[in-house]
């Protein structure tokens, strides 16, 4: 059986990338890479989720979503995994304080699209979130202006580091996040659903 704990390193830069990949798609395979560039991480996990605490609609088997994201995201500093199932959490909250206490001394960034800054002051003890671990953002097609404009963004504002020194972030203190411009893919995993059904 496959290990759902990933080694790090104490001093090791991980960027933990959550999300439902229901499916996954080559516009998380994109950000992933982005992310490991633009902000100097070591490595980046994936955490399937066993279910997003704010959407209603239950994702595919969690044995499918894993096996589609390891087939899709072939890098050898990314690892797919299912730590949440194995862990019992589902908020982000409660999987970073898991793994903070796991892996004492590494250094971990929450990695996510921009429609997820928009919608972030939604999330449970999403401020505890901010004061715990730096937060890395993705320009995503149609989302930059509501990320920017976003409750998290505004009252977050002054601990905002410029897209430019985005390979500080994984050093700053917390509260800190950073929004990177980068090329943009225009898929969603809402869209290919559709498109299943129709075909
Ligand atoms: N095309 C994209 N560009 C930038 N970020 C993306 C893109 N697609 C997904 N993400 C980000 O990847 C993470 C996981 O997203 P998720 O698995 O929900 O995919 P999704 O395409 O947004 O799915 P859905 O349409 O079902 O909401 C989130 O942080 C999301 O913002
Ligand atoms: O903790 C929360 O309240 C929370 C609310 C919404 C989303 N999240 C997390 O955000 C990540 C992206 O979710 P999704 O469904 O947009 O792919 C995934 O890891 C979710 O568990 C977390």
């Amino acid at each position: 059986m496959r290990c759902e704990f990933p080694q790090a390193r104490p001093g090791q830069s991980i960027g933990l990338f959550g999300g439902s990949f229901d499916p996954p798609h080559a516009g998380h395979v994109h950000v992933t890479r982005e992310a490991l560039k633009r902000f100097g991480l070591d490595r980046v996990w994936w955490l399937v989720s066993p279910g997003n605490v704010l959407k209603t609609r239950g994702p595919a088997p969690m044995k499918r979503r894993l096996q589609a994201a390891r087939e899709i995201m072939d890098h050898p500093r990314v690892t797919v995994t299912g730590i949440e199932e194995r862990l019992g959490t589902r908020a982000t909250a409660d999987t970073l304080a898991r793994l903070r206490a796991l892996y004492p001394g590494v250094r971990f960034v929450w990695l996510m699209g921009a429609d997820n800054l928009a919608q972030f002051h939604r999330w449970k003890d999403w401020q505890d979130i901010m004061q715990t671990v730096p937060l890395g953002v993705l320009a995503r097609p149609g989302d930059r202006i509501s990320a920017r404009m976003s409750p998290a963004a505004r009252i977050y504002r002054q601990y905002r580091i410029s897209g430019l020194a985005s390979q500080s972030l994984i050093h700053a203190r917390a509260p800190a996040w950073c929004f990177v411009n980068v090329p943009m893919v225009d898929l969603s995993s809402t869209a290919i659903r559709a498109q299943r059904r129709n075909d």
